[in-house]
């Protein structure tokens, strides 16, 4: 019989399913961070329980972290749980081990879903989990990741197993090519836009069509990063020459024979010709509009083009309620132009928007422009994905296109995706940002946040407001 990808990666790693569909699935990687973990490395404590395949686990801190003052090292983690949770991690990896440990202020340190396919932690036909809901992400590689609670985290330590019921396939279906300026977080926000914040829920989607094969591994991972605001819990992209490539001489990737055997198997991670699915998207690749959102849930989300929405105009009450509550917190007239919105902060970064690809695409806009920060942004930072990332970036001289600009250039983590560290925006405060999470105080109490791609972030700290990146691109 025909299957998915989703399918197929299933297959290969059920242990066992119960009558009701309950199955136990073996897990190959488990990425640990410090936020999600304190609790269940206490719980292995408390039980004497060992962890069941130490090999299995790659750790960072990331959410924590200050991307300043690393002079003054661990004296720089200014907020006292921050630093707890950051020296908690370091403690219990010292007592538990783990396959790779990047802590704070290493070079290989970053954001989890940034420093796992960098290092090869992240493989083709892998299960992958992370106690962290953007674990999404490492499906770009053709593998099943599940974001996981910190129970369920225990539970992985301990048996290298996750209860799950498996979800329904989903595809879709992106064609077509994609106008100059327009990238992978235009794709994935358009996609949100279309089916919802619940549109994949229930389901695993499997990104295909042409748009999607055209992408960078970069591009792949921001779809895929996405997937949870789209209501699915994995995201998957299949196979290709390209996920090869980038896996090739990772740290932690195969070598020798078994890397022969390795990509003779991933090889075979594409869904089958007439595999079946339980529903298919379809967008076309050439109308994708650079988006923005404009509201405080991804799925409030319109092109460039657009003007926020008119809730009058909304027959469905519940619906017309969110738009009015949403224009309200954002401070937004129905009917303004979304290129006239003016952001007083600017953040490039987080596990969508922070690989060597989004900082090209943002540097470029930079030196295109050939201007400076406008007058009305307060801060515009610029916050590398991963150790790597900011060295790379360094070696091609982006740094200094950013900060001749006034862009800060700081050291890597989560940063103002959510504000846990010192980075974050004051209350009343509008930000372009390149996460994927505009919730109500997500940067910062009372802070507005618009989600939209690197380069049109780039473009919003020169011109002060959101501009149609295709008129420069
Ligand atoms: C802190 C962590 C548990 C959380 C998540 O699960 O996603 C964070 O990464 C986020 O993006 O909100
Ligand atoms: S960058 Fe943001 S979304 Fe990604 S793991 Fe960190 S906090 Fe979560």
């Amino acid at each position: 019989m025909p299957r998915t990808l989703y399918d197929k990666i299933w297959d290969e790693h059920v242990v066992h399913t119960e009558e009701d569909g309950t199955s136990v699935l073996y897990i190959d990687r488990h990425l640990v961070h410090e936020v999600t973990s304190p609790q269940a490395f206490e719980g292995l404590r408390q039980t004497g329980r060992k962890m069941w395949r130490v090999s299995s686990v790659v750790a960072t801190a990331d959410h924590n972290t200050p991307t300043t003052g690393w002079e003054l090292g661990y004296d720089g983690i200014t907020d006292p749980i921050s630093k707890e949770q950051i020296t908690t991690l370091d403690s219990n990896i010292a007592e538990y081990g783990a396959a790779a440990f990047f802590p704070f202020m290493s070079k290989r340190q970053g954001i989890v879903h940034v420093i796992g396919p960098e290092n090869g932690a992240t493989l083709p036909g892998m299960t992958v989990v992370c106690g962290d809901s953007h674990t999404s992400t490492h499906g770009a590689f053709g593998a099943l990741a599940h974001g996981i609670g910190t129970s369920e985290v225990e539970h992985v330590m301990a048996t290298q197993t996750l209860l799950a019921k498996k979800a329904k396939n989903m595809l879709v279906k992106v064609e077509g090519q994609l106008a100059k300026g327009v990238t992978a977080k235009d794709i994935v926000l358009a996609i949100i836009g279309k089916i919802g914040t619940a549109g994949g829920t229930g389901y695993t989607i499997e990104f295909g069509g042409s748009a999607i094969r055209s992408l960078s591994m970069e591009g792949r991972m921001t779809v895929c990063n996405m997937a949870i605001e789209g209501g699915a819990r994995a995201g998957l992209v299949a196979v290709d020459e390209k996920t090869i490539e980038y896996v090739r001489g990772r740290p932690l990737a195969p070598t020798g024979v078994e890397w022969d055997q390795a990509v003779a198997y991933w090889k075979t991670l594409f869904s089958d010709p007439d595999a079946k699915f339980d529903a298919v998207v379809e967008l076309d690749a050439s109308r994708i509009v650079p988006q923005i959102t404009w509201g405080t849930s991804p799925e409030m989300v319109l092109g460039v083009d657009g003007r926020v929405p008119d809730p009058d105009k909304e027959k469905d009450p519940s619906k017309r309620g969110a738009i009015e509550r949403a224009l309200s917190y954002m401070a937004l007239e129905p009917g303004k132009p979304l290129a006239d919105i003016f952001v007083d902060k600017v953040f490039i970064g987080s596990c969508t928007n922070s690989r060597i690809e989004d900082m090209r695409e943002a540097a470029a806009v930079v030196k295109k422009l050939g201007q400076k920060v406008a007058k009305n942004i307060k801060l515009a930072m610029v916050v590398p994905g991963s150790g790597l990332v900011k060295e790379q970036a360094e070696r091609e001289g982006l740094h200094e296109i950013f900060k001749a600009a006034g862009f800060e250039w700081r050291e890597p983590g989560c940063s103002m995706c959510l504000a846990m560290n010192a980075d974050r925006l004051e209350p009343g405060e509008r930000c372009a940002s390149t996460s994927n999470r505009n919730f109500e105080g997500r940067q910062g109490a009372g802070g507005r946040t618009h989600l939209v791609s690197p380069a049109m972030a780039a473009a919003a700290a020169i011109n002060g407001h959101f501009i149609d990146i295709r008129t420069i691109a």
